[in-house]
């Protein structure tokens, strides 16, 4: 079990990190997600051990010390993969990937470097330099060789950044399941709401230093605390409340998802379609009605200047007046 307690650290005298508490359960994977900028990356490195923090951090009942106790940052038991992939440039993918394995054993060494090379499909590449490799090719190394002696903790920060969209869906599939089937415990820091949507067990939505909200991805999706929240998973419309409720504080919201928002035959209310972008199985539609961009999704194409009329279901406004 991971405990942090009234974690608090800045770069300047100022916290930017600004006491944080939260335990996490041993093989739990948890997103860190929340705009650029927010501190995702600086609580991973606090978490890891790289940062003089104030407050208090737990691995079971063991204190983590920090840098004030630790001559080479991080704790064993804890692996950090940084943005950075850090490879050794002149040596092999597989030599890479072997490089804190033991040498007792060279067979089972041997086999183990394969296993993890073929987690993130790279078996191909063992014997290539990895200065030769791509962006996306140096990161899934760089994720094989953070497995290879197993840790307990597992800190990612951006882990699928540079790999193409393809690939990425098949490696965290893989990747995610490995992690549970080992029960390691994994944080996620990243943009890429499926990562906290489809993978994670709990969702952290972090802004300026703070976690403003957490949950299950479905808790935090379904129930979105304010626009911001919302706006972490994809399009999100922040509209007024009077809008659509006569009986409201005018400073009130509603937060709605372009799919909440459909066309309706008749009694809607009137928008016009400005923009309309092709996505594949659907359209997202842009609409302005009473003077706000309303965003809705549709099977069919638009035409721009459309008069359209739009409903939202009551039950739905209900709960997402903010
Ligand atoms: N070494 C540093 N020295 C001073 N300020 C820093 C340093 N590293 C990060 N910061 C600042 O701390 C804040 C949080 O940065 P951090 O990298 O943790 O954000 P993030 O949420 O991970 O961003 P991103 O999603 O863009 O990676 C930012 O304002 C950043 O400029």
């Amino acid at each position: 079990m991971l405990r942090v307690r009234n974690l608090s650290f800045g770069y300047t005298s100022k916290p930017f990190l600004k006491n944080l508490s939260f335990t996490l359960e041993k093989g739990e994977n948890v997103s860190l997600i929340g705009a650029s900028g927010c501190g995702k990356s600086t609580l991973l490195q606090s978490i890891y051990g790289l940062h003089h923090v104030d407050g208090k951090i737990f691995w079971n009942d063991e204190q983590l010390l920090g840098p004030n106790f630790n001559i080479v940052p991080g704790e064993d038991f804890m692996k950090y993969l940084s943005q950075d992939f850090d490879l050794m440039p002149s040596i092999s993918v597989a030599e890479n990937v072997g490089k804190y394995l033991s040498n007792m054993f060279p067979r089972k060494k041997q086999q183990r470097v394969n296993e993890l090379l073929d987690l993130v499909e790279m078996r191909d590449f063992s014997k290539i330099k990895a200065k030769v490799l791509s962006g996306g090719q140096q990161q899934r190394v760089a994720l094989a060789r953070a497995l290879a002696n197993p840790p307990e903790i597992l800190l990612l920060d951006e882990p699928f950044s540079h790999i193409d969209h393809f690939r990425k869906n098949k490696l965290r599939r893989n990747l995610f399941s490995y992690l549970k089937e080992k029960n390691i415990t994994v944080i996620v820091a990243t943009h890429d709401s499926t990562d906290a949507l489809s993978y994670a067990d709990r969702t952290f939505a972090m802004k300026a230093g703070r976690i403003i909200a957490s949950g299950t991805p479905q808790e935090l999706y379904q129930d979105p605390k304010n626009g911001y929240v919302a706006s972490l998973f994809g399009e999100v419309n922040e509209l007024p409340a009077e809008l659509f409720l006569s009986d409201v504080a005018a400073r009130k919201k509603v937060i709605l998802y372009p799919h909440e928002v459909k066309l309706a035959d008749n009694n809607g209310m009137k928008a016009v379609v400005k923009k309309t972008f092709f996505r594949g199985n659907h359209f997202l539609i842009a609409t302005e009605m009473s003077g706000h961009e309303v965003l809705l999704t549709h099977l069919e194409d638009l035409k721009e200047g459309e008069q359209i009329q739009i409903q939202i279901d009551e039950e739905l406004l209900g709960k997402r007046i903010r």
